[in-house]
């Protein structure tokens, strides 16, 4: 990996450090274009014939209730999964939003309640690998929230079948529509619904870069939905210190890499690691991965870092703004109020970052991309809305009323102006 001398580096060098490998959007857009047209247009006609196209596949039905499918699964599977769900459903219960009320003034009473979204997409990718993983990330906390309709899509496989852990996540979500289709037309149909898929309010789910651009152009669009975040290729920043072993480093390092060539890994240590060491152990470890086309070249466009001290490496992490940052130090909960931007934190060096893609209770739905400067995960606050309520006693709007008047007054709005007059003229005369 390129390496970098944190304090020989301009402003200039460390802020194109922090862009990531640039995306093509532009012919990414005119691809999915005429993908959602064409389903806007034609309906479950059309999600059939691109994914023929792209996926070889003609699904006969489209989309099914996952509740009334036989599931066969490995015990061990069945327990692996069981084991991480009920750690997921447990971090994200205890997130559950506790209902609010406040007296502002005497008989002025203003509350916040929790609605959830009543219908909701939940896009799992499946064009290289099944992710089972991210539909319990998405699934547990649309369950939680109370989401009443719940559609799933995920590219068939070549058979025209869907994989069995999916099917049973998703009977344990309580997911209502399963559709077999993967891409921006799966996204589009969950956009503006078809024959056999209902439409829904917003879409969540991390996906290749049609799915993504398919998400981007319909929450611009009279589809009126919403999306989780803006989503781009996995990331991760680790941290290390003379502490820290090369191998568990390069270890992560790879886990993040192996998810695609457009990946980008980057690490910042101090000068006690070692970092032929790890260089070393990356280069033996990727020799051995099943994907280590993928990750090579993820791992081409990566960089490590040294810093003089932690501080600085704690800098640059808030300036870059990974989805993933593993800080593997001496004492590293020492350092947790200095982290300002990040997805997800991985503390210590037994918590690989694998724990929170799979079983540990967090969830692996992520800002990537440096918009962890403004954008959470996915939690069970993404599956809810507040609605605020106030109500104002007789005494109250006596209080309140010469405020709204005169703030009326200032804004020239006669009539938001009366409304409240009206009624403090009845009391008045009363
Ligand atoms: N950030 C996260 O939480 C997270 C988690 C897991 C995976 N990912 C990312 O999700 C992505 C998964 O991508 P994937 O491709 O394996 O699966 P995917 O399900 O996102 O995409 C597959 C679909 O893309 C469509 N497609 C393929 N080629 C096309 C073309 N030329 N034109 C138009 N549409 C086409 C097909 O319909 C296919 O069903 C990866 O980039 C991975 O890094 C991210
Ligand atoms: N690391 C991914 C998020 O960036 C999530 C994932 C799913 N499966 C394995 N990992
Ligand atoms: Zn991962």
């Amino acid at each position: 990996m390129e390496q970098h001398i944190y304090n020989t580096l301009s402003e200039n060098q460390i802020n194109q450090l922090c862009q990531r490998p640039k995306m093509d959007f532009k012919s990414v857009f005119s691809t999915v274009a005429p993908i959602i047209d064409k389903v806007e247009t034609e309906g479950d006609q059309a999600v059939s014939y691109y994914t023929q196209k792209f996926d070889g596949v003609s699904p006969k039905p489209l989309a099914i209730n996952p509740a009334q499918e036989e599931v066969s699964l490995d015990p061990t599977v069945k327990e692996a999964i069981d084991t991480a769900f009920d750690n997921i459903q447990q971090f994200h219960k205890a997130q559950l939003p506790v209902p609010m009320e406040v007296e502002t003034m005497p008989g002025v009473r203003c509350q916040r309640v929790a609605r959830a979204i009543e219908r909701v997409g939940l896009y799992v990718p499946g064009g290289t690998a099944i992710l089972p993983s991210t539909l319990m990330m998405l699934g547990i906390p649309a369950m939680l929230a109370g989401c009443s309709t719940i559609v799933v899509a995920t590219p068939p496989k070549a058979d025209d079948s869907v994989a069995d852990e999916i099917l049973y996540i998703a009977q344990k979500v309580g997911a209502t529509t399963l559709l077999k289709a993967g891409g921006a037309q799966a996204v589009a149909a969950m956009a503006l619904g078809t024959e056999s898929v209902p439409k829904v309010d917003k879409i969540f789910g991390p996906g290749n870069q049609y799915v993504t651009a398919a998400k981007m152009m319909l929450q611009n669009s009279e589809a009126q939905i919403a999306i989780d975040m803006p989503a781009g290729p996995s990331e991760v920043l680790v941290i290390a210190d003379d502490t820290a072993k090369p191998h568990f480093v390069a270890a992560d390092l790879l886990s993040q890499a192996e998810h695609g060539a457009d990946s980008q890994v980057v690490l910042v240590a101090t000068e006690g690691f070692d970092l032929d060491a790890c260089q070393s152990a990356l280069d033996d470890q990727l020799g051995d991965l099943p994907r280590q086309q993928v990750a090579r070249k993820a791992i081409d466009q990566s960089y490590s870092m040294v810093v003089e001290h932690l501080e600085e490496a704690f800098s640059f992490s808030n300036r870059y703004a990974p989805e993933h940052l593993i800080v593997q130090c001496r004492e590293p909960e020492q350092w947790t109020d200095k982290i300002v931007n990040a997805g997800s934190v991985f503390l210590g060096h037994w918590t690989p970052e694998s724990a929170g893609d799979y079983a540990s209770g967090t969830n692996h739905t992520l800002p990537t991309y440096g918009y962890a400067r403004m954008y959470s995960g996915v939690s069970v606050d993404s599956f809810l809305k507040q609605i605020t309520i106030q109500q104002i006693t007789e005494e109250g709007l006596q209080k309140l009323g010469p405020t709204i008047e005169k703030l009326a007054e200032l804004e020239e709005l006669q009539a938001h102006k009366n409304a409240v007059s009206i009624r403090t003229n009845e009391l008045k005369n009363n």
